[in-house]
């Protein structure tokens, strides 16, 4: 199993350590635009081997995308990211012009490769990819909604006084501040819903947190966060290589599903060794409908940027 990352920064490195430490892929390879720099990472990364027990060879290259040759799964983590005060959405101008140009050359030297987008404003690069290839759209996923729900779950655990490992919850709908929809009449804490334990306003406190979770490390960090997104990323990558038919909520090009059309947004998928294998379709209340309607209504205006 041959796993390329573009973008050796942050968030590339973090899940390449993650998928080394969880040691079910053969190869990594790290390639970024930086003189040295996806070299550098690689050689650091291999040099954790023996300390942490995985066998993954990681190697890195500037700019050559021959040495992706073959990849069976590749993830994008290549473009700028934002910093206290910005939005995901105002990216676009910049990341736009290098996911089109990287989803390209990744394409041209592995034509098998399932595709995971990280690069933000992640729903409308993920939806970018589609119209500029003609990879299946089932290999074409955009990672956002395995992130935020293991925040919810976070911010679940911490106001149910719960371990997180007691906690089940869900986010669908954009990867945004404002769009994100967590879903909190369908979370529970070991099978019993969790607004048994707590208030409507502690959970609306939990729903609101949650949606703002990139933009609060962003302001503690100065940038934004690389370690669970790294973590979200390889869990992604590891259902696909390893074929584990997990659900996660994934950015996906929809057609009818959830009333949508001609949109990438974050709905519940089964992953597997074929990519998206089945979108997911979960009963939804009145209420629910109507925020992943206007979650799209945000993510279509920031589709609207894009010049294809
Ligand atoms: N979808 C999500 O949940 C999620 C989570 C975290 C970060 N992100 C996004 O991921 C992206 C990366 O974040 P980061 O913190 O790792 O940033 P970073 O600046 O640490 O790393 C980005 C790397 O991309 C490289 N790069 C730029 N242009 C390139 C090109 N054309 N080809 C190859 N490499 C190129 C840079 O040299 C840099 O090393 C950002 O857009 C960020 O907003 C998304
Ligand atoms: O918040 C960001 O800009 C990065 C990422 O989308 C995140 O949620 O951590």
């Amino acid at each position: 199993m041959k796993v390329t990352i573009v973008g050796a920064g942050a968030v590339g490195a973090s899940c390449a350590e993650y998928i080394a430490i969880k040691d079910f892929a053969s190869e990594v390879v790290l390639l970024d635009i930086k003189e040295g720099y996806a070299e550098g990472k690689a050689m650091d990364l291999m040099q954790t081997a023996s300390l942490n027990g995985f066998d993954t060879k990681i190697s890195g290259t500037t700019g050559d995308y021959s040495r992706t040759a073959n990849s069976d799964i590749a993830v994008i983590t290549s473009g700028i990211p934002r910093k206290p005060g910005m939005t995901r959405e105002e990216l676009i101008g910049i990341n736009a012009g290098i996911v089109k140009d990287v989803a390209a050359n990744l394409i041209k030297h592995s034509p098998n490769v399932i595709l995971i987008v990280v690069s933000n404003p992640m729903d409308t690069m993920t939806y970018l990819v589609h119209k500029i290839t003609d990879l299946p759209k089932e290999r074409i996923i955009g990672m956002g909604g395995a992130l935020d729900s293991a925040r919810f779950k976070y911010r679940l655990a911490e106001a149910l006084g719960a371990p997180i490992s007691d906690v089940d919850g869900m986010v669908i709908g954009g990867h945004s501040d404002t769009g994100m929809v967590p879903l909190a009449r369908h979370a529970t804490r070991n099978s019993v819903k969790v607004s048994e334990f707590l208030s409507a306003d502690r959970l609306s406190q939990v729903v609101e947190d949650t949606k703002v979770g990139g933009a609060t490390l962003t302001k503690l960090l100065g940038t934004s966060a690389w370690y669970a997104p790294g973590a979200a990323v390889s869990a992604l990558v590891q259902a696909i290589a390893c074929d584990q038919k997990k659900l996660f909520p994934c950015s996906v090009l929809l057609n009818g599903e959830y009333d949508l059309k001609d949109i990438c947004i974050g709905v519940p998928v089964i992953l597997g060794r074929n990519g998206i294998e089945k979108i997911v379709k979960v009963d939804l209340d009145q209420a629910e409908k109507d925020k992943m309607q206007e979650s799209a209504e945000g993510v279509r205006k920031t589709n609207s940027l894009l010049q294809v």
